[in-house]
């Protein structure tokens, strides 16, 4: 079965990897090649912000609760998520994803699992297939907190604080230097300047074909 070459866009929150995704979208499609993007639905933090909130009045008082029960269960989404969505996608030829396993493994270890606690977290997410490119988006923390602060798109949650987000950003640190997957892009920049970086990668590593027959995948 054919499959399309996947990318996920990777890192903090508030770092601009909505905004570059849908940006590529436009930029790969206008091309004439067949796009999809996907975001995980997540129900397991549904269920705990309800859990929360009833039994601590506050949805996001999940710190109150062991960090490996909300981290597995996310673990769960995401993997039920690839898993499907790999079926479905093969008249495709790029899947573009808001996040894959390498965020949720950053997020598990920053939240404060143990170390026994993510062998289980990874090897329920062992069961998805790497993306071939991850784009990960390196921001200054008090940037990203800017951003988060001041979009439209959606509201500040009160689980996006500078503490999770330091947390989390140094466990992307240590996780990508062991991965050969990994295009590190300067997130700090503004919206065209960072989406000109992106496009010279993609195009290093491609050689953009009009016809959707004619995708030549470089070495990397
Ligand atoms: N390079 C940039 N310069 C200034 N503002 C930006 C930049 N990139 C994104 N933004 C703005 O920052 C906010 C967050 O961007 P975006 O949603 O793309 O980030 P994200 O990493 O997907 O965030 P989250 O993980 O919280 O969903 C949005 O309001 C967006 O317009
Ligand atoms: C990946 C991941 C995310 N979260 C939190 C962080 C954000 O506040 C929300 C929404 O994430 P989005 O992808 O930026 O929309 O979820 C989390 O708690 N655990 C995770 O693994």
């Amino acid at each position: 079965m054919k499959k399309p070459y996947v990318i996920s866009f990777s890192g903090i929150d508030g770092s601009g990897k909505t905004t570059q995704m849908n940006n590529l979208y436009e930029y790969l499609s206008n091309k004439g090649f067949k796009v999809k993007t996907t975001k995980v639905q997540f129900s397991a933090l549904e269920v705990i912000y309800e859990y929360c909130d009833r039994y601590f009045g506050d949805p996001c008082a999940y710190h109150e609760l062991p960090p490996f029960i909300v981290r597995i269960g996310l673990a769960y989404d995401v993997t039920h998520h690839y898993l499907k969505i790999m079926k479905e996608v093969s008249e495709y030829d790029f899947l573009l994803c808001d996040r894959h396993k390498i965020d949720f493994i950053a997020y598990g270890m920053g939240y404060g699992c143990t170390k026994e606690e993510m062998e289980w977290v990874e090897k329920i997410l062992s069961l998805v297939e790497e993306p071939n490119l991850i784009f990960y988006f390196d921001t200054e923390l008090s940037l990203s907190q800017e951003r988060i602060l001041t979009r439209k798109e959606k509201e500040h949650r009160i689980d996006e604080n500078i503490d999770i987000l330091t947390k989390v950003r140094n466990m992307f640190e240590k996780i990508i230097t062991n991965k050969e997957n990994i295009q590190r892009i300067n997130a700090n920049n503004s919206k065209n300047e960072v989406f000109n970086e992106i496009k010279e990668r993609f195009n290093s590593l491609f050689t953009i074909a009009n016809n959707v027959d004619k995708i030549h995948f470089k070495e990397y």
